[in-house]
């Protein structure tokens, strides 16, 4: 390698600081013949003396690095810092996808890029060898769906990542893919299932209600899923989904009673709040958001991101498109706003926890459709069967609290 190389402006070139890991992309910014000013990729400015450059403190960087590769495989040079420099790159083109052979990296935009998934990129994908088309997601869902045909196996996507990297997002997009390369391949003879929904229909309605039960606003993410989730389709010989099902893992379960500071409770009971028409929510006693202990405890009733009306009518949309009946819809209205009163029984001390106003009990029991007299010892009292018979003893403050809030 030629020095000058490493000193000519415009040059891409690497400033060694340690270690492979540690190299820093840059380039050659200023060049007077005696000091080099190199600025990286990340916005820092390094000067150095020509007398001092040699190739243990500055190599010349591949070309095709330069330009960013695509599967990352080929690359030249393939390190920690050669990988960040490569995805770093793309991404500056917006470029949110890249290989490394058949694993697809994908970044999180934090912003729509509507051309990347339309109808018409979509299309581009469908009977295409993965690496025929720049990287995509789109690309994996078509390898597995034409790896099921070519090799008659079940195919497996893992997707995996931080929170708040775009798992979910991903998911929802493979999820597209497969259900429009479903209807695509429907025979003439065969129609849409009665009742007007498809299985595809019913397989990407699953998102919202999946999202309004189960994502919540965190630190990390403001739609971040709390649980994870297996998701399984099958398919019939034709290549039409037949089935699906969802398994889902690990729910986080005490946030329904306590979040962190800034972050919130599952979506739907903000949805059910802003959702619910006025002329509604008197049986259900709703009011708002914050006179209720189980949402107002964090300090965050809100984002400007999400809009919890609008949210609550896909919720619905999703419900009735899978087949819950009005009946049915109601019900899950009821215990949502009684999981919300129940949060706001208080309790004093006198001989033992006693509740402080009845009429929460009495809403709570109203909704949910259990007596008052034993919705209030549940919650005041422990019962214990000792020797045979049961036992039945008042609880302290501290005890009735524990039960209440975690
Ligand atoms: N491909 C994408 N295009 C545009 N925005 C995206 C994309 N992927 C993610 N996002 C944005 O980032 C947010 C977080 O993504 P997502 O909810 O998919 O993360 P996650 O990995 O599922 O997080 P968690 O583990 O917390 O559920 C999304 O709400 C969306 O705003």
């Amino acid at each position: 390698m030629a020095e000058s190389d490493v000193t000519a402006v415009g040059a891409r070139v690497w400033l060694i600081n340690g270690s492979e890991d540690d190299w820093l992309p840059a380039v050659v910014d200023q060049c007077d013949g005696v000091e080099v000013v190199y600025r990286t990729d990340y916005g820092e400015e390094r000067r150095m003396w020509i007398s001092e450059i040699d190739a243990g403190v500055v190599r010349l960087m591949n070309d095709t690095l330069s330009e960013g590769m695509d599967d990352m495989a080929k690359m030249a040079e393939l390190n920690q810092a050669s990988i960040l420099c490569n995805l770093n790159t793309r991404y500056g083109k917006n470029s949110i996808y890249t290989y490394i052979g058949s694993i697809l990296i994908s970044l999180n935009p934090y912003k729509r890029l509507p051309a990347l998934y339309s109808e018409e990129t979509l299309h581009s994908y469908t009977n295409k060898d993965l690496g025929e088309e720049p990287p995509h997601v789109f690309a994996i869902a078509n390898e597995c769906y034409t790896c099921m045909w070519k090799r008659e196996e079940s195919q497996c996507v893992l997707i995996s990542g931080e929170s708040g990297a775009g798992k979910t997002e991903a998911t929802k997009f493979i999820l597209s893919y497969l259900s429009t390369v479903s209807q695509q391949s429907m025979g003439k003879e065969e129609t849409i299932p009665a009742k007007g929904r498809s299985i595809e229909q019913s397989i990407l309605e699953s998102g919202p209600l999946l999202e309004a039960l189960g994502n919540a606003k965190t630190v990390f993410n403001n739609n971040s899923s709390r649980f994870g989730k297996f998701v399984q389709l099958l398919f019939n010989h034709s290549g039409q989904i037949k089935g699906g099902r969802i398994t889902d893992y690990l729910l986080e379960k005490h946030r329904v009673v306590r979040q962190n500071p800034g972050e919130r409770n599952y979506h739907i009971f903000y949805q059910l709040l802003n959702g619910v028409p006025s002329k509604d929510k008197g049986k259900l006693f709703l009011t708002e958001a914050k006179d209720y202990h189980y949402l107002n405890q964090s300090g965050c009733v809100a984002d400007p991101s999400l809009n919890d009306e609008e949210d609550w009518e896909a919720f619905e949309k999703a419900l009735a498109v899978i087949g819950f009946k009005e009946g049915q819809r109601m019900d899950m209205r009821l215990v949502l706003a009684g999981i919300l009163q129940l949060g706001n029984v208080a309790f004093a001390n006198a001989g033992g926890a006693q509740v402080v106003d009845t009429d929460v009990i009495d809403r709570a029991s109203q909704l949910l459709g259990i007596e008052a007299e034993r919705l209030e010892a549940v919650m005041k009292e422990r019962t214990m069967k000792l020797r045979g018979e049961f036992i039945t003893s008042p609880q302290s403050i501290d005890q009735v609290n524990s039960v209440q809030w975690s």
